[in-house]
């Protein structure tokens, strides 16, 4: 990486070794006008980061101090010009604003790397406050059939993509807020036991893909359901929880909450499980298809859910999926 060289033909603004303000702005604008980083930075970047959050505890723990704000997001999906749209209306990251991102930041939409560089940037200038949940999007096999892997090697290279995939791996799977909010990306699980201790304790270092079982699998898998009890998922892996099954976690883990995503809500954002259980979706106008609105959550330092919605912004006219190999090419 040290070898490599940045000619000076290249455009844009030089990264040494820390992130800067001027370089967060240079990116945001040559992504709105579909330019690329040089291949040295995005090496650079993704490493930083999978260094950083390698070290992150499992279940990350943060407060909200006074005059700070913490904006809890859900799936991105790719959609880089709605991303950006949160930004222009809630505020860019900064020092008192920080921003946790509960998984799903790529796949079918078309702007993946840029959602992902641009949300490690910011963890890279931000290290402490701002935060990034694994979603099962965040996996190999999602990556290879839904876009991600494909749009890599189309900007990039296959190295780009390893490095993020190994990057994937490294992050938290949950982040716990106030000691009131758990965010994770999907949801609770088969066992009544688990505790947040559990979570904590959970080695995700030698479990790099979530599997078809486990307490990794279920964290990025599982879905809220009205019935109470367990039930099976409608996606063939994990399960569904009823209302009584998150009434005992928060209970028994001194919870207010569930912060969960992985899944479309039309007003972008529901309560459920008598508020116990929060779905919150950030891609509005999923896939350019369904007629949802985006939603984000802001906490300030009283802790109070301050629920926003926003409406999809235009982007240039690129499909979602543009980059996927759905070819039987792909599974070989
Ligand atoms: O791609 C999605 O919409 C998605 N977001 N989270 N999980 C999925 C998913 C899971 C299985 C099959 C298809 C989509
Ligand atoms: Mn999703
Ligand atoms: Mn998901
Ligand atoms: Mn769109």
């Amino acid at each position: 990486l040290e070898n490599m060289i940045v000619e000076d033909s290249y455009d844009g603004v030089r990264l040494k070794e820390d992130m800067t303000q001027e370089f967060l702005d240079d990116m945001i604008e040559r992504f709105k006008n579909g330019k690329k980083l040089h291949r040295k930075y995005v090496f650079q970047i993704i490493l930083a980061v999978k260094d950083l959050v390698y070290a992150e505890a499992t279940m990350v723990e943060t407060e909200v101090a006074p005059d700070h704000m913490l904006t809890v997001c859900g799936d991105t999906h790719g959609q880089y010009f709605d991303l950006l749209e949160i930004f222009r209306l809630n505020g860019f990251p900064s020092q008192k604003h920080g921003y946790l991102f509960n998984g799903d930041f790529v796949d079918r939409g078309s702007w993946s790397t840029e959602i992902a560089l641009l949300l490690y940037a910011y963890k890279m200038m931000y290290p402490k406050f701002f935060f990034l949940n694994r979603g099962n999007h965040e996996t190999d096999d999602m990556n290879r059939m839904y876009g991600f892997e494909g749009e890599c090697k189309a900007k990039y290279n296959e190295r780009v993509f390893k490095l993020f995939s190994e990057s994937f791996s490294a992050l938290p799977l949950a982040t716990l807020i106030g000691s009131k909010y758990l965010t994770l990306h999907g949801g609770l699980f088969s066992d009544d036991a688990i505790t947040l201790d559990d979570i904590r304790k959970l080695n995700r270092h030698n479990q790099r893909q979530p599997g078809q079982a486990g307490l990794m699998m279920e964290m990025l898998w599982t879905d809220p359901q009205t019935m109470p009890g367990r039930g099976p998922s409608k996606r063939g892996v994990g399960l569904q929880f009823g209302p009584d099954v998150t009434k005992r976690f928060c209970e028994k883990n001194g919870l207010e909450a569930v912060i969960r995503s992985h899944e479309v809500r039309m007003e972008g954002y529901e309560v459920e499980h008598d508020g116990r259980c929060i779905t919150v979706f950030s891609a509005p106008k999923y896939c350019d298809s369904t007629e949802n609105k985006g939603a984000y959550i802001n906490i300030e330092s009283d802790y109070k859910l301050q629920f926003n919605k926003f409406d999809a912004v235009p982007h240039p006219d690129i499909k979602p999926m543009a980059y996927a190999n759905n070819s039987m090419m792909s599974m070989m």
